[in-house]
């Protein structure tokens, strides 16, 4: 029988950490192949600590606790915890080499800076969206915006997110990526504005400003529209998740990834992305 890759998932309990426990350890789940879930990690207060992290995933049990305490050993770390929680996760993937998916959103300038520093010694992949298809998304609205930036009478370009009303921070990681990226697809010399919602006497939309709009409704579990608005038409680019399956799946193959390379090798220490994993590093922008 070929080797297993020992996963630790911290954040566990939570809605992104049960599905994570579930995809990795339910054997009807191909991805359960891959994997056997060493540790489940979660916050010390957590109410379902001590209790099978299979049986909180709504999986048969798999005979690991809930715990607050780190294993003595993992092949690879997924994160779908809080940014109060990451630094601490951070410092064990360090402290042991294990190799870290990051998928926490809303990140302090200084979180974003360690996790760099600690990619010197360590392998990481953060992204603000494991989905396949999002990260498809995004080099297809860097290619709108590219091809649209000097359309005559203008290009304005706004994010549209919703998500379930449960999630802490706003705009989504992937909102903002979204607007990083197509911030450099504007390739303007005007510096681009990232404007947060809008209220009162604004004035007119100037060209070099990106807009975002974050909604909380019920439980979707995330959407992102992008709207390319010109004078008499417009596009608009709509990614939705059904299910928090793409985010955990996408996570599971950035663990496989890290364990095993492209080539069957552990990445060397570095701090990647979801275009790594995907094979979209160098996709046409
Ligand atoms: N990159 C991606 O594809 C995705 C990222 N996310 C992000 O993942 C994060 C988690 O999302 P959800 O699962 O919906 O949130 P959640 O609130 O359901 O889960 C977070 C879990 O972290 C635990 N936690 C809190 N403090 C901890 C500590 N000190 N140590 C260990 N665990 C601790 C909580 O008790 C909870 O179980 C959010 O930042 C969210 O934006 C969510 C979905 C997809
Ligand atoms: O909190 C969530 O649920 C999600 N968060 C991520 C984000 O902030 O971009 C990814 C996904 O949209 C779901």
């Amino acid at each position: 029988m070929s080797k297993t890759i020992k996963l630790a998932v911290h954040g566990a309990a939570g809605r992104m950490g049960q599905r994570v426990v579930a995809l990795a350890a339910d054997a009807s789940e191909s991805s359960a192949a891959d994997f056997t879930v060493v540790a489940a990690i979660d916050h010390a207060g957590h109410p379902k600590i001590g209790q099978d992290a299979g049986t909180v995933a709504g999986i048969s049990q798999i005979g690991v606790p809930v715990a607050a305490d780190w294993p003595g050993a993992a092949d690879v770390v997924i994160d779908f915890s809080l940014p109060e929680a990451l630094d601490a996760c951070v410092e064990q993937c360090v402290a042991n080499a294990w190799p870290l998916v990051v998928a926490t959103t809303g990140l302090s300038e200084a979180q974003k800076n360690s996790l760099a520093n600690a990619a010197h010694s360590i392998p990481i992949v953060w992204a603000p969206s494991m989905s396949l298809a999002v990260n498809l998304s995004m080099r297809v609205a860097q290619q709108i915006t590219t091809a649209l930036r000097d359309v005559a009478g203008g290009l304005d370009i706004e994010i549209l997110e919703r998500h379930h009303r449960f999630k802490a921070d706003a705009p989504s990681g992937t909102a903002l990526k979204f607007g990083e990226l197509i911030g450099e697809a504007m390739a303007d010399e005007e510096p681009v504005m990232h404007v947060h919602g809008r209220e009162g006497h604004t004035g007119q939309r100037t060209r070099n400003e990106i807009g975002y709009h974050a909604i909380r409704v019920g439980d979707n579990p995330g959407e992102h529209t992008i709207v390319f608005g010109m004078l008499g038409e417009r596009i608009e680019l709509n990614v939705a998740a059904s299910n928090r399956d793409c985010y955990a799946a996408g996570a599971l193959a950035a663990a496989k990834w890290l364990v095993g390379g492209n080539d069957g090798q552990p990445m060397p220490a570095g701090l990647y992305n979801m275009f790594d994993v995907l094979g979209m590093a160098d996709a046409a922008k």
